[in-house]
């Protein structure tokens, strides 16, 4: 029976899974690996597993078989063979809206608490909503591009002569289904830059001016230093992070979006950086901290289903201590850029005090931005003017 091949294949590739690569990754291999699974195959495994993680850590008394019908009835709006089998009295419901979703879930597992799904003690930022937040952990983010204004017009039209929906969100701004092969339907790739929305809006915080010297200090592969770029194209740019292979990215990166003039050093913010940087002042500085990640598990639920809480603490010293290593290159009147794509309060309004007693830097503003209502990613960004 083909419901029993499904059961197979999700228990083997559950059971081929340990959380330590992202699951795209582990998923190229794994059916690299198993030949024999055919693309239908494929898409199903995938399906499941990635269904199976965003029910995180609700329901973990179950048997797996169990969790992941109920899992794959909630984020779905059709029924698969295994909720049919597992979960039939789900398949009436398998269409209606969320919130009557988990309703009926709650009805048939008493036990089923939708906040146990992210059951951390930290508190959330100012403003989140709890619950629009929970329910967002359901459904695949959208796919979302930066282009020019001046191309915008002519990268929608390709795209919906290709037959993929595509929803204009600003003048620069466009959304995709996840998942769109975009670089076969715009094969140019300077016209484009991945990123996702709610990173897109932290720019609204940056203010560069023509000619001013930035440093785009935990700069990874590039998407903020490309979005300051954007905005103000006579910017200085120095790009620096830990990890020498995301610089050799972000070179590509800039090389492909026809940008040459930047510097790029690779420089680890836990260290004393004076014999590098003596002599450095910068107009502006990007901090985009390593962090949680806890605004982006919708894209990548195994993160949520692993995560363990002890390390927000150890996320936050990284934090606090990447800060105070580059405050001191900063001039006075000029802005630090603070960001994370967490939704602890510890790592972004907590972190945000902590700097502000320590050093003489005035907030002007910081924001949760929230991205669970646009199919976006959760990100936190502040404004420390140096005195
Ligand atoms: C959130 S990511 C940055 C994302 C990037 N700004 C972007 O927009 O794509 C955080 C980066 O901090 C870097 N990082 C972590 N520890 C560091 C350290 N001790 N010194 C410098 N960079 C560090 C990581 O390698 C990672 O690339």
């Amino acid at each position: 029976m083909k419901v029993h091949h499904h059961i197979r294949a999700f228990e083997q590739v559950l059971a081929s899974y340990d959380g330590k690569l992202p699951l795209h990754r582990h998923l190229v291999v794994y059916f690299k690996q198993n030949k024999q699974m055919g693309s239908s195959d494929r898409r199903w495994a995938s399906r499941y597993i990635y269904s199976y993680f965003r029910l995180g850590k609700a329901l973990a008394e179950l048997p797996a078989l169990e969790r992941l019908a109920i899992a794959d009835f909630l984020c779905n709006t059709d029924l698969s063979l295994i909720t049919d089998h597992i979960f039939p009295t789900a398949a009436e419901h398998v269409a209606k809206p969320n919130e009557e979703k988990v309703a009926f879930v709650k009805k048939q597992y008493p036990s089923f608490e939708i906040a146990a799904i992210f059951p951390f003690e930290a508190q959330l930022s100012e403003g989140i909503d709890q619950q629009a937040f929970l329910l967002s952990l359901f459904v695949q983010p959208n796919l979302f591009i930066r282009v020019r204004e001046t191309h915008l017009p002519l990268i929608k039209a390709r795209i919906e002569e290709a037959g993929v929906a595509v929803q204009e969100l600003s003048d620069t701004t466009l959304a995709l289904p996840n998942g769109t092969k975009l670089e076969q339907i715009v094969t140019d790739a300077r016209l484009y830059q991945v990123q996702d929305l709610s990173s897109q809006k932290t720019g609204a915080y940056f203010q560069p001016q023509p000619y001013d010297y930035w440093w785009d200090c935990c700069a990874a592969s590039g998407g903020k230093s490309l979005l300051i770029h954007s905005l103000e194209p006579k910017v200085k740019l120095l790009a620096s992070d830990v990890r020498e292979t995301s610089l050799g990215n972000l070179q590509e990166r800039f090389i492909a979006a026809g940008i040459n003039d930047f510097q790029k050093k690779t420089i680890d913010l836990l260290q004393n950086n004076d014999q590098i940087l003596h002599h450095y002042e910068f107009d502006g500085i990007l901090l985009d901290a390593p962090c949680s990640g806890a605004g982006t598990w919708g894209r990548t639920p195994e993160m949520l289903y692993f995560f363990e809480e002890y390390k927000v603490a150890n996320y936050v010293k990284l934090q606090k201590a990447i800060a105070e290593n580059v405050v001191k290159y900063l001039k006075p009147g000029k802005p630090l850029i603070y960001m994370t794509c967490s939704v602890f309060k510890q790592e972004n309004e907590e972190v945000v005090n902590y700097l502000l007693e320590k050093f003489p830097l005035k907030l002007e503003r910081m924001e949760l931005i929230k991205g669970y209502n646009n199919k976006a990613d959760s990100m936190f960004v502040a404004r420390l003017i140096k005195q």
